[in-house]
């Protein structure tokens, strides 16, 4: 996925200012920031969830292998599945496990038999690494699981539907420790196949699930590189000066 010379507004108040940057497969890229600078927003325009916000405007392009996901006649529920998203506040559907992971590929016809939808369904929770706590209660509400699963439950929703680009809001922020652990040993297992994003307030977390890491700051991307380099090495001041702790 690819934005170039991305501009957001809000009415007349400019959130994001001109932010080109390439998210590659195969790789976690962070957003870090101090609060306000933009990093949610830049994530909402990546799978048109702005669409929702009635003052939003972007500017600039943003391409999903090679095509402009603002181009008209786009089709913004297909682009929501192949570009998917996990939330700060764990979502899940006010329905049972199952139908959580079996609706997507229902609407999206990529199963066309009750065995096939099975196996979606097994498939996306083993990956998740939910299946054997859910397994004999499929049934169950999805609202019904502890914090840490119901946020499993929601990548393996946003899994379900076959992504290419998984974008993550802050998806640990509300759970303890060791759910959120879990959640990192998840994203590391989910690298390989996806380009995945996600917007963290912890720099450890950045530095622990990330391989790139784009530093934000009044709308702008200051810096973007290996997060090893940006964390050990940053070229920029204003870089220098967040990961230290001086601001932020
Ligand atoms: N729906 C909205 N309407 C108007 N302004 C908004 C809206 N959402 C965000 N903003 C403004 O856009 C700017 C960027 O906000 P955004 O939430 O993207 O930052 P952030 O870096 O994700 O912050 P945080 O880390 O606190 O979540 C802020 O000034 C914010 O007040």
């Amino acid at each position: 996925m690819s934005a170039k010379d991305v501009s957001v507004f809000y009415s007349e108040k400019q959130a994001i200012d001109n932010v080109s940057i390439d998210v590659p497969t195969g790789h976690v890229t962070a957003f870090i920031g101090p609060s306000g600078c933009g990093k949610s927003t830049f994530l909402r325009v990546l799978n048109r969830m702005n669409d929702t916000i009635p003052t939003a405007r972007v500017e600039g392009t943003i391409e999903l292998d090679g095509e402009d996901i603002y181009r008209s006649g786009m089709d913004v529920v297909q682009l929501r599945a192949r570009v998917g998203m996990v939330f700060q506040k764990p979502n899940p559907f006010p329905k049972s496990i199952y139908d959580n992971i079996a609706y997507g590929p229902k609407i999206h016809g990529l199963a066309e038999s009750r065995e096939e939808l099975d196996e979606v369904v097994e498939r996306s929770l083993t990956r998740a690494g939910l299946w054997e706590e859910v397994k004999d209660r499929l049934l169950d509400s999805g609202t019904a699981l502890s914090g840490g699963q119901q946020q499993r439950l929601c990548i393996a929703r946003a899994i379900a539907v076959d992504p290419e680009v998984i974008l993550m809001d802050e998806p640990c922020s509300a759970l303890d420790p060791i759910a959120t652990a879990k959640i990192e040993e998840l994203i590391a297992e989910l690298t390989d196949r996806y380009a995945i994003v996600i917007v963290t307030h912890s720099m450890q977390q950045a530095a622990r699930v990330s391989q790139r890491t784009a530093f934000f700051h009044l709308g702008k991307i200051v810096e973007y590189g290996q997060t090893k380099d940006i964390f050990t090495n940053p070229i920029e001041e204003r870089t220098k000066d967040y990961i230290t702790g001086r601001y932020g």
